[in-house]
C-alpha cells in the first residue's frame, strides 16, 4: 500500500517513530493509503530545518522568490490531472469540481501572491513640524506553522503557503489528516520548482499530536489556521501566554436571504450551488435559508424540485453533482442532525436518508437535504452542521430577516438576493458577516480581505491582509535638524 512521507529539509522521509495512519477512499469506503502519524520529534525535526533555512530565504531577493512561487504554480497546472485525480480520490468531492475549481485554485493562490510580493510596500509617516520622518519595515516573522482543514484540501493548504513563503517565512506544515494526499504530491514537486531545502515542510498527522507540537512550539511565531470553532478555541488557548500571531478561520452558519424582488431564475440556480456545492463542506455555504413570505411557496416547490434532481454519485461518473462525504464519522455526524429534525420542530422536505451507490455499497453518499423549520432558535440552525443539508424558513420584514441572519454565534458569510438598492447598502451594513455577497456567491477575488466575525475567527486573509498577517512591523523614527 502507498506510504504518504513527510517532507522535510527538502527530502520525503518516514515518520521518526514508523507510526502510520489509515488513509481511506470515501468513495467506497476502503483504505488505500497510509500517512505518518508524526510525533513530536517530526515537528521538531521539521522546525529545525525550517529555521536553519530561514537566515537565507527572509534574505532571497523578492524577484526569486516569487519566481519559485510562480513555478510552483506552473507545476501544478502541467500537472493537474494527477493532482485532480488524487484530491477528488482523497476528499470524495466530484472529479469536476476538483477540476473546474480545487486545483486551479491552489495553482491561483502560488501564481497570485508570486505577483502580490512584487507589490507589497509598507508605509511612510512625515512627522510635519517635528523634523522627523517615520517609515515602517515588515519583515518576515520567522519560522511559521500553517494547519489546514479537509474539505477543500490543496485550495486551504497553499492558501497559508503561498502568503507565508512569499513574505520570506519559512513553513512548518499540516494539511488534514483526513485528506493528506495533495499535500504529499505538491511536496513532490518543491524541489523541482527551486524552493530551497527546509524553507517549505511538510509534517502529516494528527491533529491534537502533530497539529498540537507545531502550535505548542515555543519557536514557531504565528500559526495560521482554517477549520472547526472548537479547535480554533483550543489553538488560541495553547497559543495565547506565547503571544503568537494567530489567524483563525472558522465555522459559519451562513444566512441566505431571498427577496421577492430578486432576479429568480438566478437566485434559484445559484442557491442550489450555495447550499450543497462540494457535498455542503464549505465553511462559506449559505445553509440557513430564509424567504420572503410571498415567494416562500413558490421557492419552497422549485427548489425542492431542484435538489431532487440532483445526482448523488461516485466522484468518476461524469454525471454526478454530490460526491461522497469525507469520513465515515462525519457522515454520521451530519445524519444525526437529520435524525434530530423532528424533534426540533423541523420537517424533513426532500432527502434525509444515506445513498447506497451499486458497486461502492460502502462509501459515504448522502440525499441532499432540505429540513424546514418553523422555530429559527433550534440546533439545525444555530450548530455547523457541514454537509449537504440546509434549512429553510419565511419571513415578512428586513428587520426580520436582518435579525435572523445575525441570530448565530457566528458571522463568516452571508448572501443576499435582491434588486433594491437601499434594502442592500442596509443589510450590507448590518450584517454581522466577514464577506457578504449580494446576487452571487463565493465569487472571489483574492486582493480582497478573507475572513469571519464573531465565533468565525481572528484576523482576514487574502491579499495584502495575509502578507501583513505574515510580516512583522517595525517602526523607524528619524529626526533631523
Ligand atoms: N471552517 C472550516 O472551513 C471547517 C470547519 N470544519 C468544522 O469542524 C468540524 C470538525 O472537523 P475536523 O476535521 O475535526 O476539523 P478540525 O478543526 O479538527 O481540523 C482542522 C485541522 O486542524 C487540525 N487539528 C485538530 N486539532 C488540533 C489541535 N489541537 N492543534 C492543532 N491542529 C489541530 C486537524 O488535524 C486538521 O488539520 C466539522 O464538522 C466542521 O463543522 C471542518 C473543516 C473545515
Ligand atoms: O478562500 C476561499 O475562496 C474559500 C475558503 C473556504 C474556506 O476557508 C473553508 O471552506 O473552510
Amino acid at each position: 500500500m502507498e506510504k504518504i512521507l513527510n517532507y522535510i529539509n527538502g527530502e520525503l522521509v518516514a515518520p521518526e517513530e514508523n507510526n502510520w495512519i489509515d488513509n481511506y477512499n470515501p468513495s467506497n469506503g476502503e483504505v488505500y493509503s497510509l500517512i505518518p502519524n508524526s510525533s513530536e520529534k517530526d515537528v521538531e525535526k521539521a522546525y529545525q530545518a525550517a529555521a536553519a533555512a530561514y537566515p537565507s530565504w527572509s534574505n532571497t531577493t523578492i524577484d526569486e522568490r516569487s519566481k519559485i512561487l510562480s513555478k510552483i504554480a506552473s507545476l501544478i497546472e502541467e500537472n493537474l490531472e494527477e493532482f485532480v485525480a488524487a484530491e477528488s480520490k482523497d476528499n470524495g468531492k466530484p472529479l469536476s469540481l476538483a477540476r473546474a475549481v480545487d486545483i486551479p485554485r491552489a495553482s491561483s493562490n502560488f501564481q497570485f501572491f508570486a505577483n502580490a510580493i512584487t507589490q507589497f510596500a509598507s508605509e511612510s509617516h512625515e512627522s510635519v513640524g517635528l523634523n522627523a520622518f517615520n517609515f515602517t519595515l515588515r519583515s518576515a516573522i520567522g519560522v511559521v506553522g500553517c494547519i489546514s482543514p479537509w474539505n477543500l484540501p490543496l485550495y486551504l493548504f497553499s492558501w497559508k503557503i503561498a502568503p507565508a513563503l512569499a513574505a520570506g517565512n519559512t513553513v512548518v506544515a499540516k494539511p488534514s489528516e483526513v485528506t493528506p494526499m495533495t499535500a504529499y504530491l505538491l511536496s513532490k514537486i518543491c524541489n523541482e520548482a527551486g524552493l530551497p531545502k527546509g524553507v517549505l515542510n511538510i509534517v502529516h498527522g494528527l491533529g491534537h499530536t502533530t497539529g498540537q507540537a507545531i502550535v505548542a512550539h515555543e519557536k514557531i511565531k504565528a500559526i495560521s489556521f482554517t477549520g472547526g470553532t472548537a479547535t480554533g478555541a483550543h489553538i488560541a488557548r495553547t497559543a495565547a501566554p506565547m503571544f503568537k500571531k494567530l489567524s483563525l478561520e472558522l465555522g459559519g452558519k451562513n444566512p441566505n436571504l431571498i427577496f421577492a424582488d430578486c432576479d429568480y431564475d438566478k437566485m434559484l440556480a445559484v442557491t442550489l450551488k450555495s447550499s450543497f456545492a462540494n457535498q455542503g463542506q464549505i465553511c462559506l455555504c449559505g445553509s440557513r435559508i430564509y424567504v420572503e413570505r410571498s415567494i416562500y411557496d413558490k421557492f419552497k416547490s422549485d427548489f425542492i424540485a431542484k435538489v431532487k434532481a440532483l445526482k448523488v454519485g461516485h466522484p468518476s461518473d461524469t454525471e454526478t453533482n454530490i460526491g461522497a462525504l469525507v469520513s465515515k464519522p462525519h457522515l454520521e455526524k451530519v445524519k444525526s442532525y437529520i435524525d434530530i429534525a423532528e424533534q426540533e420542530g423541523g420537517k424533513v422536505l426532500t432527502g434525509g436518508n444515506y445513498v447506497t451507490i451499486d458497486g461502492y455499497e460502502n462509501g459515504y453518499y448522502l440525499k441532499p437535504t432540505v429540513i424546514e423549520i418553523s422555530n429559527p432558535i433550534c440546533r439545525l440552525t444555530q450548530e455547523e452542521i457541514f454537509g449537504p443539508v440546509v434549512t429553510i424558513m419565511p419571513f415578512d420584514t428586513d428587520q426580520e430577516a436582518l435579525e435572523l441572519a445575525n441570530g448565530v454565534r457566528y458571522g463568516l458569510s452571508s448572501t443576499i438576493w435582491t434588486n433594491n438598492l437601499n434594502r442592500t447598502m442596509h443589510l450590507a451594513k448590518h450584517l454581522e458577516a466577514g464577506i457578504v455577497w449580494i446576487n452571487t456567491w463565493l465569487m472571489r477575488d483574492l486582493r480582497t480581505p478573507f475572513g469571519g466575525m464573531k465565533d468565525s475567527g481572528v484576523g482576514r486573509e487574502g491579499g495584502l491582509e495575509a502578507l501583513r498577517f505574515f510580516t512583522e512591523p517595525k517602526n523607524i523614527c528619524i529626526k533631523y535638524n
